[in-house]
């Protein structure tokens, strides 16, 4: 089913129907624009090439268009005009002022219009092998979850929370954590939040930089069928931020964890307490229950929660500048610890309600469940994906939040939720649905009817075009239009922007293997690396100009209002040691800024246009690795290769193996499509760690073992390696950097001439790098025909 119409050669997956009565939110934008500045934009292109050149006028009519809830100063001085530098980042609204919750909370306020019975959340948990069925399902309607942030908000401001505190959650991707996460953007407060799964070690590495005043957490977690308790690991990351300053924080909230805890698990504040060893006046903790009524000393509950509903607290919205940090977000590069991104209130939440409402024409959730939509994103608390899913409570949509394995207890238990829910919208990671794909899993016919889902959303790596055709006819009707038929939307963007670059789109069709379109606003550009030479967007250039699929580096050309603010702490943050301050600043500029300078952002994507106006995603042009769609920096796993090392060879002898490594590489290799290793092809990675050893290991098995069991414990499942091979000698620059990307480019196939070594030490040793990439992939190749 090719697309001869418009020359290209990928097939049709989706388009958008023609005459589409309502029409949708982004065709009448389109239309408005249009009207009110005088200007033709006949197709989403222009509207997208309009929107880069009057960035002012185009944020200002989203404020407008999205009904942003707040003070716009009369006259906002933008400052902001196309080919203006994005660094230092421009203030964008200056003078005004909004509270980010109170926007996303707009259909469950007393004086909202909506009909507050409606269910605004739906929290659920993996469910257990012998009820397969029953996802432990907890309803929020828009006025419950109104009261439950707002008592929320009035206990952390009793306990000493303030603006520009910081908040963190080390916990569950449930109602709990959102409720927390809107409370403390109630305040004026800063977000961050680490997913449970993490070990203690991985979240000091973030808590230890943005320091929390105030954390939430979970008694308990259930994975992959198992139920494992939480307040250890919670103890340990608590004690080790007491010792820092000897002030620890303000205090600790636990969620109670899934049913089915043994009968002396701490459930009481008290109880808790004496399990996180707290002692007294390093911090204080409450059950959640307890935490809810904390707020008004004379109706503390026993833990139950149940007195809450009786002292009604008022939600005061602490509308700050637009500017202000709301969320820090963390993003592993290759060097160094987490990187800690702040992002602004208006900025996402500007942005934010244009992609929801715009490019997903999301509706808010009727009654009757005809024709609202129900949104899910299965994600993490540590990805940006949960406060980018979290956002839809823009729209009214009913969220639809899930912890737990996606894989469990089958591996068709998402497209259950789906069908049980409702869900329209269904966000999810490309690695899982090329995972379920390979099952061929037919969810539409075991589901039928109940299957409402409108929209795909797939991210985190590139979705393989032969995904789409499978989305289109195992999950939609078959069709490419009209009922039952499926958007696929593959989005890009990160944690660096908390938001997407290019994504899914209700007015632009869908081919196999490409993102449908820049988003508005964003003034993506795809540069030669080499020469940093812009190449065409096909649509809008002449077709001599444009080469089908021709790699380059993804950047932003004009500054966006949800750029970060930097790194922590800010320049502006108060008490904040002054060479922290300047280190985070110059680590912030060197992140994004430094490949083609401060007039175009670049964050390590490497990427193509095609002819159809899409984009295709060609992975990392940096070290980072991305297995399943996870992002992880190669210093995470070098850290701790090399301290187990460094420790075994400490001994008077050397007492195990992990004593001879004396350097290590990561890098991501590609799983070559169908037995087609190709540099080009789309799809997931897995992870090769390369050791070079002192001297040969007597037992090389137990060496690599020993490796991934260290990893496995200090790190997380994630972060073990695919192959772990002994080589030589690892490419380093004549400054003694490693260099990850020859290495990755090399294993993946590039022919050695198209290698840049100029910069390296010891370029010698790259040869044994295709030797290896071409066993590896052999070994690829033949699993997958296993
Ligand atoms: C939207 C995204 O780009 C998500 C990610 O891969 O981190």
């Amino acid at each position: 089913m090719a697309d001869s119409s418009s020359g290209s050669t990928s097939e049709l997956i989706w388009s958008p129907p023609p005459n589409r009565d309502p029409p949708s939110r982004l065709t009448v934008f389109r239309k408005l624009i249009a009207e009110e500045h005088a200007v033709h934009l006949d197709s989403y292109a222009d509207l997208w090439r309009w929107s880069c050149e009057h960035p002012a006028q185009f944020w200002e009519a989203v404020w407008n268009e999205c009904g942003i809830i707040g003070q716009k100063a009369d006259k906002w001085e933008a400052g902001v005009s196309k080919g203006d530098a994005l660094y230092p980042a421009p203030m964008w609204f200056k003078g005004s002022r909004l509270n980010y919750a109170e926007n996303l909370l707009r259909h469950c306020l007393p004086s909202s219009d909506a009909d507050r019975d409606v269910p605004a959340v739906i929290s659920t948990l993996e469910a257990l092998p012998d009820s397969p069925h029953d996802f432990a399902r907890t309803v929020f309607t828009r006025s419950e979850l109104y009261d439950r942030v707002a008592h929320t908000s009035a206990s952390l401001r009793h306990a000493g929370i303030r603006p520009g505190d910081v908040v963190a959650a080390y916990s569950s991707n449930d109602a709990h954590s959102l409720i927390a996460a809107l409370a403390t953007a109630a305040v004026g407060a800063v977000w961050c939040s680490v997913a449970a799964e993490a070990g203690p070690e991985a979240v000091l590495d973030r808590f230890e930089t943005v320091r929390p005043r105030f954390i939430f957490s979970t008694g308990a977690v259930r994975y992959n069928g198992k139920r494992y308790g939480h307040l250890e690991k919670l103890g340990a990351v608590l004690k080790r931020l007491g010792e820092l300053d000897g002030q620890g924080v303000l205090g600790v909230v636990v969620a109670p964890g899934p049913p089915g805890g043994p009968a002396d698990e701490p459930t009481t504040s008290d109880e808790l307490a004496a399990a996180l060893s707290l002692s007294a006046g390093l911090a204080k903790c409450w059950s959640w229950g307890d935490f809810l009524s904390a707020h008004s000393t004379s109706s503390l509950s026993n833990g139950s929660g149940s007195t809450f509903a009786s002292s009604y607290p008022p939600l005061n919205f602490e509308r700050l500048d637009f500017n202000a940090p709301l969320t820090i977000l963390f993003s592993s590069g290759t060097t160094g610890k987490p990187k800690a991104i702040v992002h602004r209130a208006g900025g996402l939440l500007i942005q934010l309600a244009k992609e929801h409402l715009l490019h997903s024409n999301l509706q808010p959730a009727s009654p009757s469940g005809g024709g609202g939509d129900v949104f899910f994103q299965h994600t993490t608390l540590s990805w940006m994906m949960s406060p980018w899913g979290n956002a839809s409570l823009i729209s009214g949509a009913t969220l639809v939040l899930y912890d737990g394995s996606p894989l469990r207890p089958s591996e068709g238990a998402l497209f259950d939720l789906a069908a049980q829910e409702g869900i329209t919208v269904f966000g999810t990671s490309a690695a899982w649905l090329a995972a379920v794909k390979r099952k061929d899993l037919r969810p539409k016919e075991l589901h039928c009817d109940k299957l409402r889902i409108r929209q795909i959303l797939s991210t985190g790596s590139p979705l393989g075009a032969d995904v789409y055709p499978w989305i289109r006819d195992a999950i939609g009707t078959g069709s490419t239009e009209g009922e039952g038929s499926v958007l696929v939307g593959s989005i890009t963007g990160g944690t660096d922007i908390c938001s997407l670059f290019a994504g899914n789109n209700v007015d632009v069709p869908v081919y196999a293997g490409e993102i449908q379109a820049p988003n508005l606003g964003m003034h993506v550009a795809v540069l030669d690396a080499a020469t940093g030479k812009e190449r065409p967007y096909p649509p809008l250039a002449a077709a001599q100009d444009t080469k089908d699929e021709e790699e380059g580096e993804l950047v932003c050309l004009t500054p966006f209002p949800c750029q970060p603010l930097g790194f922590w702490p800010l320049p502006s943050t108060p008490g904040a040691d002054s060479q922290a301050q300047h280190a985070a600043e110059e680590r912030y500029r060197a992140s994004y800024y430094e490949t083609f300078g401060p007039k175009a952002w670049a964050h390590g994507d490497w990427c193509a246009w095609t002819s159809n106006g899409g984009l295709v995603m060609k992975g990392r042009s940096d070290g980072t690795l991305n297995p399943g769609g996870v992002r992880i920096g190669t210093s995470e796993i070098y850290d701790v290769v090399i301290a187990a090392a460094a420790t075994s060879s400490k001994g008077e002898k050397q007492k195990d193996e992990l004593g001879l490594i004396i350097a290590c590489l990561a890098v991501g290799l590609r799983v070559p499509d169908e037995g087609k290793p190709t540099m080009a092809g789309s799809g997931d990675e897995v992870v090769v760690l390369m050791l070079v050893l002192s001297q040969p290991a007597e037992n090389w098995e137990a060496l690599v073992a020993k490796v991934k069991q260290e990893l496995r414990t200090r790190r997380s499942a994630r972060h073990v390696p695919r192959f772990v091979c002994q080589v030589g000698d690892v490419p380093r620059t004549v400054n003694g950097k490693l260099a990850e990307v020859p290495a990755k480019k090399l294993l993946n196939g590039a022919p050695r001439a198209a290698v840049h070594a100029s910069t390296l030490a010891n370029a010698e040793c790259l040869d044994e790098y295709s030797r290896l990439g071409q066993e590896l992939r052999a070994e690829l190749v033949k699993e997958s025909k296993a």
